[in-house]
């Protein structure tokens, strides 16, 4: 499906593996009328915008270039994808002091131009630097959105759909917590048309791991993984540039929400016009509420390292 339904601008900071494929996404599906890229290699972003807008004959009517900050000053999105990422072996964690030092400007860069945006971060340990984004930008926390546990969700939809045959769009579940290795299944809400799915113990932890590593395994084959968090990412720009309300799970600050607070992480959230409008009011019990909260502490630990 190809929507675009207003005029909008997004940019996107970084133009890596995740940077270059979320714009392409967008550019296939023409979900906005206006795509800018930055990169801090400029040959990089200026080898982009060409390659991509040799495509044009062939697509719709995106206008792509190759910019610098000034140009985040109409964006109504700016997606955060530049860093490092994972080499084998590293979790996303390790990534965290490389990572946050570059946040730094690159947060400074965005609100030099634009305070009405809404900044979507992609880069790792992704629910950290949301954090670290909405304490260096002032931006109210609905304007500041991880991309967070949506790809955990999706990477699960998809093995519970390959377990019980169903196709992933079909099913119904969830991945909540911390974008990586604390990350939580909700198995109490796992679901088809409303109906309660039966696995076995096998099943679950074979499901569970296979969610959990699936970045390890794609990064240990290819390098990097980046299609299905560029569909992810162009999930959440078009719930918001459509004012869709639809019900992610992306990495917002939270509130007194099952015993955490102030700390990003996935969670059910109705994404809209404004960005996260609502956090769905989830009671988590037994496993899962101590699995959760275990998260959250374990990110509170690495955020009180980096001096905010
Ligand atoms: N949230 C998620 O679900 C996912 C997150 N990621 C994360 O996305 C990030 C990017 O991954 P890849 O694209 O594979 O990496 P990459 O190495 O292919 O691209 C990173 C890009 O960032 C640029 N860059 C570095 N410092 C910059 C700065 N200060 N300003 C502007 N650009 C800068 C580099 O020049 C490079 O082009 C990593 O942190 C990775 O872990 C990757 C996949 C999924
Ligand atoms: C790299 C990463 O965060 C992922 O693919 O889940």
């Amino acid at each position: 499906m190809t929507t675009q339904l207003r005029s909008s601008r997004v940019v996107i900071i970084g133009t890596g593996a995740v940077g270059a494929t979320t714009a392409y996404t967008l550019l296939l599906r023409e979900r906005v009328s206006e795509l800018v890229l930055i990169d801090a290699n400029k040959e990089r972003a200026l080898g982009e915008a060409l390659d991509m807008n040799h495509g044009m004959p062939f697509t719709g009517g995106v206008k792509l270039w190759a910019g610098d900050y000034s140009d985040c000053k109409d964006a109504d999105i700016i997606i955060i994808a530049a860093g490092a990422s994972q080499a084998p072996g590293e979790t996303r964690i390790d990534l965290l002091k490389r990572n946050a030092s570059i946040f730094d400007s690159i947060i400074k860069n965005i609100v030099k131009y634009n305070d009405h945006g809404i900044i979507l971060v992609a880069t790792n340990p992704v629910d950290i630097l949301s954090y670290v984004s909405l304490k260096k930008s002032g931006f109210p926390s609905n304007r500041v959105i991880g991309s967070g546990t949506l790809l955990d969700s999706a990477r699960f939809r998809y093995l519970i759909g390959q377990n019980k045959k169903i196709n992933p769009r079909s099913i119904h579940a969830h991945i909540i917590g911390e974008h990586g290795d604390t990350e939580v299944p909700l198995w109490s809400l796992a679901n088809v048309a409303g109906i309660d799915l039966e696995f076995t113990e096998e099943d679950r932890t074979n499901i569970f791991n296979s969610t959990k590593n699936a970045a390890y395994e794609i990064i240990n084959a290819k390098g990097a993984t980046f299609y299905a968090i560029a569909l992810a990412l162009d999930r959440i720009v078009t719930s918001i540039l459509q004012d869709e309300g639809s019900v992610l799970n992306v990495s917002t600050l939270l509130n007194d929400y099952n015993g955490v607070s102030d700390v990003y992480l996935g969670v059910p959230s109705i994404v809209d016009r404004n960005g996260v409008r609502e956090v769905l009011d989830l009671k988590l019990d037994g496993e899962e509420l101590e699995k959760f909260q275990h998260s959250a502490n374990k990110l509170k630990e690495e955020i009180e390292k980096l001096e905010l």
